[in-house]
């Protein structure tokens, strides 16, 4: 849905983050198993069940340079077109389709290595988004490519085989606006900012750091968008399990806005703030499903008690991202 239009009020929601493990080099295996996660993780006891399940980045192939061509899927989305999943080319996409319908909750896929339709000389890092119908909503490519060169640490360079995507994307639901990306995305304030200020209360990237940015980098990162923008910010990791190859974090995680209301209370102890503070969800390196339940209280109470959204001053400074629209 285009960002012009008002987004839906924020209502309670849980969020379902499936830090998924065994990711290995057969896609024959990988996909059954994320569908049993998936499965899992609707199925929650003890708890609010899900409105919303999300998977990491790159959960059918292993992560390397070296593996999307081998990997990649054809999706043919084009926003606003009608799509038939039943005649889709991509295994992937139906696997996920049918477990959105089969669970009947909002799903936000992971990502995946993606052939263009039309020009199949183009690899993209992608992200699908399933309504509880079963319906493929939304597409997000991986704008900001992961090439580092952390020397002794970490090279990585993605732009070897990928393409940047070109166009910000966010989707509505019953419960939320919510805006997407994909990791290393999440370094470029913009791309958040622009979300947030195009409607977007929930902010959600499936993802995957290392153990070298990982410690430095994921939880300040989670808490440095969600304080910006004053929005809920959650990204998705796969499980540290893989034996050669790219080590994942993991530490899945969801992080509130700030409750102003309860922050006397919060600020007890450091370790009441850890235990109740604004991460609110936060997994281990092993495979594992955390929930989080998003609470619109928290949302409302920052932006009213520390009310920046109304204060900025465009005509002190230039604002970037004021004109931007959500297009695909
Ligand atoms: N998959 C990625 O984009 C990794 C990003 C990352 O680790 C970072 O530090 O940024």
């Amino acid at each position: 849905m285009a960002a012009s239009t008002e987004p839906p009020s924020l209502k309670p929601f849980t969020i379902a983050l499936v830090q998924l493990g065994q990711v290995t080099s057969d896609k024959s295996k990988n996909l059954p198993h994320a569908r049993e996660m998936i499965l899992k993780a609707a199925s929650r006891e003890g708890g609010r069940k899900p409105d919303l399940i999300v998977l990491p980045e790159c959960f059918n192939s292993p992560y390397g340079v070296m593996h999307f061509l081998l990997y990649a899927e054809t999706i043919g989305f084009t926003s606003g077109q009608p799509y038939d999943i039943k005649t889709s080319q991509s295994e992937t996409v139906k696997m996920l389709s049918g477990a959105a319908k089969e669970t009947g909750i909002w799903l936000i896929g992971g990502s995946i290595p993606e052939r263009d339709a039309s020009d199949g000389s183009k690899l993209y890092n992608t992200c699908t988004v399933y309504s509880p119908q079963g319906e493929l909503v939304t597409i997000h490519r991986k704008i900001h490519l992961f090439d580092i060169d952390i020397p002794g640490k970490i090279t990585f360079k993605e732009s070897e085989t990928l393409t940047g995507g070109s166009t910000m994307n966010m989707f509505d639901t019953p419960f939320a606006r919510i805006g997407l990306g994909i990791c290393y995305d999440v370094r470029f304030p913009e791309l958040a900012m622009i979300a947030a200020r195009s409607g977007c209360q929930v902010i959600i990237y499936p993802a995957a750091f290392n153990m070298i940015t990982g410690p430095l980098h994921w939880e300040t990162l989670h808490r440095a968008r969600a304080v910006d923008n004053q929005a809920f910010m959650s990204m998705c990791s796969p499980a540290r399990d893989s034996v050669e190859g790219y080590q994942a974090y993991g530490h899945s995680m969801v992080v509130d806005p700030m409750q102003v209301s309860s922050l006397s209370h919060r600020l007890c102890s450091k370790e009441s703030m850890n235990r109740r503070g604004t991460v609110l969800t936060q997994a281990g390196h092993l495979e594992e499903v955390v929930y989080a339940d998003i609470d619109p209280a928290t949302f409302h109470s920052a932006r009213t008690g520390i009310p920046v959204t109304t204060q900025r001053r465009f005509d002190v400074y230039p604002d970037v991202s004021r004109e931007a629209r959500a297009v695909m």
